[in-house]
């Protein structure tokens, strides 16, 4: 079970994160945890790190410490009287530390990739201990782990990285001994390198940690626990009527939260996947509402389209005059240039005349991209690189999709009756997506026709 930011955020929240936990092992469950950080607190070490090597003065780290005590020790007071000695110990020693990396990160105005993953690991290192501790207080045996105790060993791409196949065994010997009589709570987020340098694994990473731990320790079921009642048929913060479903594949939903679903990290799905475990996506607010079941099988609910996603901090990156005719090698020197500078490619289109690519990229990556492409250009490669930051991508996911003719169509005519003009096109060959590119100022209004277009709100069968 895993619960996110704002499943441990508050008190009553981890009293209810508690209530869940002992109701499962009352039932004879065995539960291994995985916690986020405190809601609004990795936001806030990063904020404090960019000041801190941002500032000539001396940045008043103090304030900040002195608001996470607060904001930590009141949690544990109010959640787990009998251990508020024990934990406090444990936060004022992490604290502490946690001053001396950004002193000497200010003193050094440095901050590399590892000493980041480092700083921004100490949200779960202060969420993890009080869970724990607020279990204990319920008579329920439990230990607070880091990722690599639970066994996670990560590749060494700090702020990204991905569990080396290893943390599989190393799991099982370390966290499945555990579960007979004891909670492990695991901070999610981060593992470590062979090495023993501490990683991280993306930004909402925690769920990504919970299905290693998951497949690692075979469970039955992987939980996600958050904020909403399951996966939605889109952005419910976007799309007011958007409804929960019941249920939606491994496929669709991995499209879905790699084009920004954020309900569940799009690497999540892949350990799940592997070993044929299910995820269920509930409401830590709501444990009585059934929440979402993420499993092998797409088609219980017959629709063509089943949700629509956005992603809004993208780039739009086109190439001209790559004149691959008769020349295979342009591809492959392009996409090479792209991958050696680590830019994540999200949608690529290629025009027939094959003189011109159109990618999309995460915003962050443009720099990047450019860098890659513009000695091309030098070397005569290709002819001209041109982007465009004001765009946002939509896409459109269902397995249904796929041998049901005219759902493009139903798609470009709803997008054209809206007046809203689409810049680039791209489906997937698994024929479960299809997304495409407008203005970044079109963006959620495409995601509320097409929501109309497919009646998506509607819980009846298209
Ligand atoms: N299709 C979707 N279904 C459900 N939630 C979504 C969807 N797309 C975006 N979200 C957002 O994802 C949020 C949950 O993710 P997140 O804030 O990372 O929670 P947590 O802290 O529990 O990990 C929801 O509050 C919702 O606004
Ligand atoms: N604390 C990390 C990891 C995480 O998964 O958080 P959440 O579960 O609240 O999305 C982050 O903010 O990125």
């Amino acid at each position: 079970m895993k619960f996110g930011g704002t499943s441990v955020g508050e008190a009553d929240c981890i009293g209810r994160v508690a209530d869940i936990v002992e109701s499962h092992r009352s039932a004879g469950d065995e539960v291994a945890v995985v916690v986020s950080a405190c809601s609004g607190i990795t936001d806030r070490i990063i904020a404090v790190a960019d000041e801190v090597i941002a500032s000539k003065e001396q940045p008043d780290i103090g304030t900040l410490l002195d608001a996470m005590r607060e904001r930590h020790t009141r949690l544990l007071k109010e959640t787990a009287p009998d251990y508020t000695h024990e934990v406090t110990a444990i936060i004022d020693n992490r604290l502490a530390r946690l001053q001396n990396i950004l002193s000497a990160v200010h003193t050094l105005r440095e901050l590399t990739p590892r000493s980041r993953d480092y700083l921004v690991s100490f949200g779960e290192r202060l969420s993890a201990p009080i869970v724990a501790a607020a279990l204990r207080q319920r008579g329920i045996a439990s230990v607070a782990l880091d990722g690599a105790e639970a066994g996670i060993i990560t590749t060494a791409n700090h702020g990204d990285a991905r569990a080396l196949p290893v943390s599989e065994e190393n799991i099982r010997a370390r966290v499945a001994p555990l579960l007979a009589d004891t909670v492990p709570v695991i901070m999610g987020f981060m593992g470590a390198t062979e090495q023993g340098v501490i990683t991280t694994l993306g930004r909402s990473g925690s769920d990504y940690s919970a299905a290693v731990i998951g497949a690692g320790v075979d469970a039955d079921e992987i939980w996600i626990w958050t904020d909403v009642d399951g996966v939605m048929t889109s952005d419910p913060r976007i799309i007011p009527d958007a409804r929960v479903l019941d249920d939606i594949s491994y496929l669709e939903v991995m499209e879905l939260s790699y084009f920004g679903a954020k309900v569940l990290h799009p690497r999540s799905i892949e350990p799940a996947m592997q070993k044929d475990i299910p995820i269920r996506v509930k409401n830590s607010f709501k444990p009585e509402v059934p929440g979402t079941l993420v499993l092998r099988d797409e088609h219980r609910e017959l629709r063509v389209v089943k949700a629509i996603a956005l992603i809004e901090k993208v780039a739009l990156v086109n190439i001209n005059g790559a004149q691959m005719v008769g020349r295979p090698g342009v591809a492959k020197t392009i996409f090479s240039a792209l991958a050696e500078r680590e830019v994540n490619v999200m949608m690529i289109s290629q025009g027939s005349s094959e003189a011109n690519i159109s990618l999309i990229i995460d915003e962050s990556h443009l720099d990047a991209a450019l860098g890659a492409l513009d000695p091309l250009v030098e070397q005569g490669v290709v002819r001209e690189v041109t982007y465009d930051h004001d765009v946002a991508a939509v896409a459109v996911v269902g397995a249904g999709m796929a041998g049901t003719p005219g759902t493009g169509g139903r798609i470009f005519s709803a997008i054209g009756r809206a007046g809203i003009n689409m810049m680039m096109l791209s489906q997937g060959s698994s024929e479960v997506n299809v997304s495409f590119v407008v203005k970044a100022g079109d963006g959620k209004r495409a995601l509320q026709v097409l929501h109309d277009e497919f009646r998506l709100s509607e819980n009846s069968d298209d």
